[in-house]
């Protein structure tokens, strides 16, 4: 008997396909990034992100009010730092009454169920654009590691749920937990970037903050492209250390390692589609090039399917409408 099986039969219209589809996207998967500038009724299009925004305290207030009523309930926040605020110590981090801080209470006092995570690095504090501080032209480690586990503190006090390094210092998540635990955040999360690669992904993120390096790049910190188990190696050290979430960035480019570091671990894994990801989208979507909406879903469909329990995206608030 010619053919045995037909797999066709599951594909025939979408009441059939929709029964067996193997992944659904809900708004449960998504974590929204949000950035924040001082001001009052800012809402600045970032250039090379359209239709992405950064907003004042009062705008964001009600930005995550509507992201509440849509079902997105979490957020992790971006602070854009004025240039005369900027130092190599990365002050401005850890200034109680900072923008980030004033930030986190907004959101809380907005939404108190939001669940906010907050980005702790340096280099939007950074004269040199860098996560870390700068000695002889080199990132040193540990005295950033300092700096960081401050900076984590002081978003923890000012309400955060889950601090979120971004910066690939060795050994700050750590320094971090313990210093969490001396001080009484026992709540207090970490969502670990593990595995950030170097990537030419992240350039209009850097124009959204105005951060992009002053000299030199992020290789020495942030990972090669090319590796695949010093990925799992970085992801297991940072749940040995305290991490209760990790995370891999960017997405596309990367599903491989998802699924290998999915298969590998027993915490949540989540996935930051990047800044690039979503413009490259926008600009062959405006060019009319390619299907906007589908091709959107389609990556997303992909990032959930190759591992992530937790999708960090630009893309949030379009895919959550377009679900219904
Ligand atoms: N610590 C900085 C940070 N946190 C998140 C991103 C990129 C996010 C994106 O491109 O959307 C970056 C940029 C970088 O490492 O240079
Ligand atoms: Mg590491």
């Amino acid at each position: 008997m010619y053919p045995l099986k037909r797999n066709r039969r599951l594909r025939t219209n979408e009441a059939i396909r929709s029964l067996v589809r193997e992944t659904i996207l809900s708004p449960n998967d998504f974590l929204v990034p949000l950035f924040v500038v001082e001001g009052k009724g800012v809402r600045q299009e970032i250039a090379s992100m359209p239709n992405y925004y950064r907003f004042s305290l009062d705008i964001l207030e009600k930005e995550v009010k509507e992201l509440w009523a849509m079902g997105l309930k979490s957020v992790l926040l971006f602070a854009m730092i004025p240039e005369h605020l900027k130092d190599n110590k990365g002050k401005e981090a850890l200034n109680p009454k900072g923008l980030m801080q004033r930030a986190i209470k907004t959101v809380k006092n907005a939404c108190p169920e939001m669940l906010v995570m907050t980005d702790v690095a340096f280099d939007p504090y950074s004269s040199y654009g860098h996560d870390g501080i700068v000695e002889d032209g080199e990132i040193v480690n540990d005295d950033s590691v300092e700096i960081l586990t401050g900076m984590s503190l002081s978003h923890a006090e000012a309400g955060a749920d889950f601090v979120a390094p971004s910066d690939m210092m060795d050994g700050r998540i750590l320094s971090i937990r313990e210093a969490l635990e001396d001080e009484g955040y026992t709540n207090t999360g970490i969502m670990a970037y593990s595995a950030k690669y170097a990537s030419a992904f992240y350039g209009p993120f850097r124009d959204a903050l105005d951060s992009a390096p002053g000299f030199g790049d992020k290789k020495t910190y942030q990972m090669d492209y090319a590796n695949r188990f010093e990925a799992i190696k970085e992801t297991e050290m940072d749940i040995d250390e305290g991490a209760d979430i990790v995370m891999i960035k960017p997405g596309l480019c990367y599903l491989d390692i998802v699924r290998e570091i999915k298969n590998e671990v027993d915490v949540p894994v989540a996935v930051y589609q990047v800044s690039g990801e979503y413009a490259m989208v926008k600009a062959a979507a405006e060019k009319g090039w390619l299907d906007h909406d589908a091709v959107m879903m389609e990556q997303l469909v992909a990032i959930k399917r190759a591992g992530a329990n937790i999708i960090a995206s630009y893309f949030a608030r379009d895919a959550v409408k377009l679900l219904g």
